[in-house]
Formats: C-alpha cells, structure tokens, sequence
C-alpha cells in the first residue's frame, strides 16, 4: 500500500503535516527501521514534494487502536454479501460524516451509521440522498446517525473552515490541492476566487501569508457568510474580501487586476474562462479546474479562450477522481498578454 519514507529526524514534523492534511491512514501502523520511518497514507493522497521523503509502496501492519476496520464493526449486523458493496471512503467534514451508500444497502442505513459513528468518533453521520446540483452546488442529506448538527468547523493544514455542510459546498478531499495553489502565490499578489464557496481557497492562501488582497466571490449568501466569519477565525479579515453575487457581475468593470485566478467550479467554469483571461493581469496565473479524461481537453479549452494571448501551462494534476476514467483536472496556466511578458517558455508536455 500507498506510505511515505522519511528520515528519523524529519519524521515527527511530517507526520504533524499529514494528520493536519488527513492525509495519514490511520488503519495501518506506522514503522521504523534504523534510519527511517514509513508512514501508512491514505490512497487518494496527494503528498507535495518534501525534501529527503519518498513515496514507497509497502505493507504495513493493521492498527491495533483502531476499534476495528468499519466493515469489521458491521460484520454481525449486515449480510456479509451485502458487506463487500459498502463503499468504505466517507468523507469527515470537522464533526460530521457524509457516506455514500448503494441504494440496495439503503434498508441498513441506520445500522451503516451507527457503525461510521462508532468507527470515526464523530457526532453526526449523514448519507448523500442526491449528487451535488444547482447553482449552489450542495447536496441533499439524510442524518443517519448522531445529532442533527450540520455546522461544523473542519481543520487542514493549518486552516480552520467553520462551513454548514448542508447549505454550502466543501469537501475535505481538496486540501492538498488548496495547498498547491496556495504555495504558488508570491509577495504582494492580488487573488480572485471566483467560486469561492466557504472561502478553504482563500484560507489557504492568507495563510500562506504573501497575498496583498484576496477577493473571495460566491453567488450563495450563505456561503459568503462564511467567508466572513472564516477569515475571522482564521485572523485574515485585512487581506480577505468577501463578495456576495454572481462573479461576471463583479468582473464587470475590473480588468487586469488580479495576479492568480482560481476557477473551482469544474462543471462549468469553462463558460466563465473569457471574464478570467479578463481580469488576470499580464503574466498572471489561471487555476482551471474542469471534469475531464485527460489534459488535452482543458488546456486546448483554456487555449481558445485566451487567444491572442499566449499560454504557458505550468502544471496539471489530476485532482481527484469523478466517475470511472473522468477526473477532476487542475490546470495550472501562465497568461501573457504582451510579448516582452514572454520569456524562454517551458511548457509542460500533455
Ligand atoms: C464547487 S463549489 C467550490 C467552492 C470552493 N471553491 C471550495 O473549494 O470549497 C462552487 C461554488 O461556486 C459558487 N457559484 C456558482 N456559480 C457562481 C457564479 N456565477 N458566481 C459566483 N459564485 C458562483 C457556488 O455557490 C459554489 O459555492
């Protein structure tokens, strides 16, 4: 399985690192040889470089401390043909659990439950009724087990995200990517969120601490609610700008102003690319995300949008996964509106 190989000495920062990041997977043991320690990782996680770590495949040992594995926990209260369908990745959002269960288990969704409630620790565990929808991009939920709290403050890196999971979109499986974009920012740049949702984008970046101003835009009033209140609880409130409305509304009279740009909304931030290569400032960096296959598709998207101007890819990632062979994808674009803006380019190959 998926582990990270670190040297001794590094080895208490890192681990500090990873379960502020959830990235650890804490059904395995963490080891020790002489010179290094390997740590168990979860799957889907995205690690950035660190100096003098590596990613190794290896076995580890099952955690003894862990209550038991979920499916364990369950094994007496459910068909055991019924078990093997159970998706076991949940989401934790702060106190909360959100489960995808098939709907042939949907009769034993108390019993799933109370068994995630038991195996996380948590307050409240809720099962998804719908796919994200609307403008808003929430989704509908069904407390399964727990108390009926739905606001909850969820913690990464170093970011506090207070967020009502039932009235506005977050998910917790974007941390590394928030960290990715939010190490990219240099001293003094002016940031546009354009789909900022609870404000984890913005967060990250004033936390990073370089960003003079960051204008977090969402369409969904509860949302902005929160970026207010999270750029209190996370002592950002100077650099942070929270905007209520619909983002082309805000870019209306305003060009050229922003040095990076991040577009997370990826099913349809596509028909927002010409208010963005708009709004980005001559050498300014657009974080693209759309639902794609591969990186062609969007990169070309982002191409044709940008025409006459030049685009410089500086990386792509493959951020989460959507549906079989569909991803999540981040582009990371360099927009340059004159040609001395044009350096020697080093274009990542698709
Ligand atoms: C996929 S969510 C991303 C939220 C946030 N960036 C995050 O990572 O948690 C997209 C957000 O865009 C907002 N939105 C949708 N259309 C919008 C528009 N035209 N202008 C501003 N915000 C919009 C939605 O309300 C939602 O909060």
């Amino acid at each position: 399985m998926k582990g990270l190989k670190v040297p001794k000495k590094m080895a208490n920062d890192i681990i500090k690192m990873l379960v502020a990041g959830s990235l650890l997977n804490r059904d395995y043991r963490i080891s020790r040889d002489h010179e290094h320690v390997y740590i168990p990782l979860r799957e889907d996680a995205r690690i950035p470089e660190i100096d003098g770590a590596e990613i190794v495949d290896r076995e580890f040992k099952e955690s003894k401390r862990s209550p038991a594995r979920f499916t364990d926990i369950l094994k007496s209260k459910i068909p055991e043909d019924a078990l093997a369908s159970i998706r076991r990745s949940f989401d934790i959002i702060g106190d909360t659990v959100i489960l995808e269960i098939p709907e042939e288990l949907h009769d034993y969704r108390f019993t799933i439950g109370e068994a995630a409630l038991e195996f996380t620790g948590r307050k409240a565990v809720y099962m998804k009724r719908s796919g994200v929808k609307g403008v808003t991009r929430t989704r509908e939920l069904e407390l399964i087990a727990g108390s009926a709290l739905s606001e909850t403050i969820h913690q990464e890196y170093g970011s506090r995200i207070k967020v009502d999971i039932k009235d506005v979109y977050f998910s917790p499986r974007l941390a590394n990517e928030r960290e990715t974009v939010a190490a990219q920012v240099k001293d003094g740049d002016v940031v546009l969120d354009m789909f900022a949702g609870a404000g984890p984008f913005a967060i990250a970046v004033a936390r990073h601490g370089r960003a003079s101003r960051i204008y977090a835009v969402d369409i969904n009033p509860v949302a902005v609610r929160y970026i207010e209140e999270n750029a209190r609880l996370n002592h950002a409130e100077d650099v942070i700008v929270a905007v209520e409305g619909d983002v082309r509304e805000f870019l209306r009279d305003r060009e050229c102003f922003a040095d990076h740009i991040i577009m997370n909304l990826p099913g349809s931030a596509c028909e927002f690319l010409d208010d963005a290569i708009r709004a980005v400032r001559d050498g300014g960096v657009i974080h693209y995300y759309e639902f794609a296959r591969d990186f062609k598709t969007p990169v070309n998207r982002l191409k044709d949008a940008a025409r006459p101007f030049q685009v410089e890819v500086l990386d792509m990632r493959r951020v989460k996964s959507r549906s079989p062979g569909v991803w999540h994808m981040g582009i990371d674009a360099r927009i340059r509106k004159t040609a001395s803006s044009d350096p020697e380019k080093s274009e990542k190959s698709i």
